[in-house]
């Protein structure tokens, strides 16, 4: 597809002949001809018929406003909902606001107080589909690069871009252990929501500071044990809120450790926050079972999120800190 070329040459463009940055290009591009996905077709027929608008962004926004209004917003609507489930987000599009799964613009609001981005090439690690990179680039963010293998979020970022127009926030569909080796350089490594699904937390440590050019800083957000446990470790049997595939829960303590064993200075655990219902929920655009559903309902209420939280599967309800540390 045309565009997701394009998005690829201006990603060299930008490398100017950087090794790295090619061979990201070019397993990107592989990963793009070898998409086997039963949607495609249908996601890239809706993408072709996205409304031409005039290219805008206003990316520093708790919902970026990419584009401007079209003609016909309920047709907008239609469109975009062929790229179901919208989960990063709210976002307006074309003028449509699109009403996603998560309060992204809640978990921005703890990061942002403790990252500058000034000028910094950033990697984000599980990138969904490219909402944190809008932000980062409203932050001071010279380029962003994401990478995340769910195909239909990367779809998602090309409806982004086809509003935003050309900027330097990208979605590429490679996993972390795609990633090619040798210097990447990068000023910040984010990797939010993604050290759980992790079977060896400790070696995707050691690779986000290889990411990192020396002095430079890593951002990490991951599910941790309530507050009485700040060495324990929850290993799930089954399923962790209804989730597959969540390897381990470590304490606050014990996380901060992993941090400092993988060779990071000045680890930082600088928020920690319980997930609720109100962050992460079902809505129009993400019709599936959310958060409310995976949590116990303490019988007195009948809600979840109330009182000492558990998941259905009698675990601790969600809690997520915000590491920060440097290479
Ligand atoms: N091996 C992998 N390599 C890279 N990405 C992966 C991999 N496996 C899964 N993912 C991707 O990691 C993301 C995890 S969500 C966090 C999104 C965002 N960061 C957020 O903080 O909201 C979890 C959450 O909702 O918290 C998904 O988009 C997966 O496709």
């Amino acid at each position: 597809m045309a565009a997701f070329a394009d998005a690829l040459a201006h990603l060299r463009r930008e490398g100017d002949g950087d090794a790295w940055v090619n061979e990201l290009a070019d397993r990107a591009q592989a990963a793009w001809a070898g998409c086997r996905h039963g949607d495609r077709a249908r996601w890239v027929q809706a993408l072709a018929a996205l409304p031409e608008t005039e290219p805008a962004a206003a990316p520093d926004r708790p919902a970026p406003r990419l584009g401007t209004p079209v003609a016909d917003p309920q047709a907008l609507r239609g469109t975009l909902m062929e790229l179901h489930p919208w989960r990063k987000g709210p976002l307006e599009l074309g003028g449509v606001p699109v009403d996603c799964e998560w309060r992204s613009d809640w978990k921005w609001d703890r990061v942002r107080a403790h990252v500058d981005l000034t000028d910094s090439r950033v990697l984000d690690i599980g990138c969904g589909n490219g909402y944190f990179g809008w932000r980062m680039l409203g932050a001071g963010a010279r380029q962003v690069v994401g990478i995340d293998p769910t195909w239909v979020y990367v779809m998602q970022w090309l409806a982004c871009r086809h509003f935003a127009g050309v900027l330097p926030n990208y979605v590429l569909p490679l996993k972390v252990e795609d990633l090619p080796s040798g210097q990447a350089g990068f000023d910040a490594v984010f990797s939010m929501g993604v050290l759980y699904h992790r079977r060896d937390p400790a070696e995707h440590l050691r690779r986000l500071r290889a990411l990192l050019r020396p002095g430079g800083r890593l951002v990490l957000e991951t599910l941790v044990l309530p507050g009485d446990q700040p060495d324990g470790l929850l290993v799930p049997e089954g399923r962790y809120a209804r989730m597959r595939n969540v390897w381990a829960v470590p304490g606050v303590g014990r996380l901060a450790r992993w941090v400092a064993e993988a060779g990071f200075a000045d680890v930082d655990v600088a928020d920690v926050t319980a997930t609720t219902p109100a962050e992460q929920r079902s809505t129009e655009w993400m019709r599936f079972q959310s958060l409310s559903d995976a949590l116990e309902k303490p019988p007195q209420t009948g809600r979840p999120g109330v009182g000492p939280v558990r998941t259905v599967e009698g675990h601790p309800g969600p809690i997520r800190a915000l590491v920060t540390a440097w290479r």
